[in-house]
């Protein structure tokens, strides 16, 4: 359990802050702070009304809901998304509308979740070579389908 600062902005107000559904839920729902209408193949920045401090070594991915997946082919277009922890404007979802008739998103309503996870940063060290594996260069399908 990681203590992550929020702060509600204005246009948040009166909404649920993201909360998890059930005791064992991985993800904090996150809610809607505006009205808006995804045409089929469309996409938008929904706005949630609120911004994060995410602790250092921490993120906050941003992932898609499957029963809108499911039910009305809208997802998050970047999933997961990924918020800094040195982020500190609005968190928004791009969410979008793979589905064929459009979706209207109302203000309140579920639209994704949010998931933090420690970060492992890496240091690159350049060199000449990298040493032999069974598999070297295969990939994309190359032990089968
Ligand atoms: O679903 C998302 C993804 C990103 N962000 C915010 C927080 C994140 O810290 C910032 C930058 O995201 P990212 O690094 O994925 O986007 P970028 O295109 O690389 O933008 P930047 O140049 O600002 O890093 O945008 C969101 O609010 N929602
Ligand atoms: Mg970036």
């Amino acid at each position: 359990m990681i203590a992550i600062r929020i702060l509600r902005l204005p246009h948040g107000e009166g909404l649920p802050l993201p909360a998890y559904a059930t005791a064992g839920a991985a993800g904090m729902d996150v809610v809607a702070a505006e009205d808006v209408t995804l045409a089929p193949g469309g996409r938008h920045a929904v706005a949630t009304g609120f911004a994060m401090a995410i602790p250092e070594g921490h993120e906050v991915q941003v992932r898609p809901r499957s029963g809108l997946a499911l039910k009305h082919g809208i997802t998050c277009l970047n999933t997961p998304g990924t918020i800094d922890s040195d982020y500190r404007g609005e968190v928004k979802v791009i969410l979008a509308n793979l589905g064929d008739v459009p979706f209207e998103v109302r203000r309140g309503e579920r639209i994704a979740q949010l998931v933090p996870a420690p970060v492992l940063r890496a240091m690159l060290d350049e060199c000449a070579q990298l040493d032999d594996t069974a598999r070297g260069i295969g990939g994309f399908g190359s032990t089968g389908r």
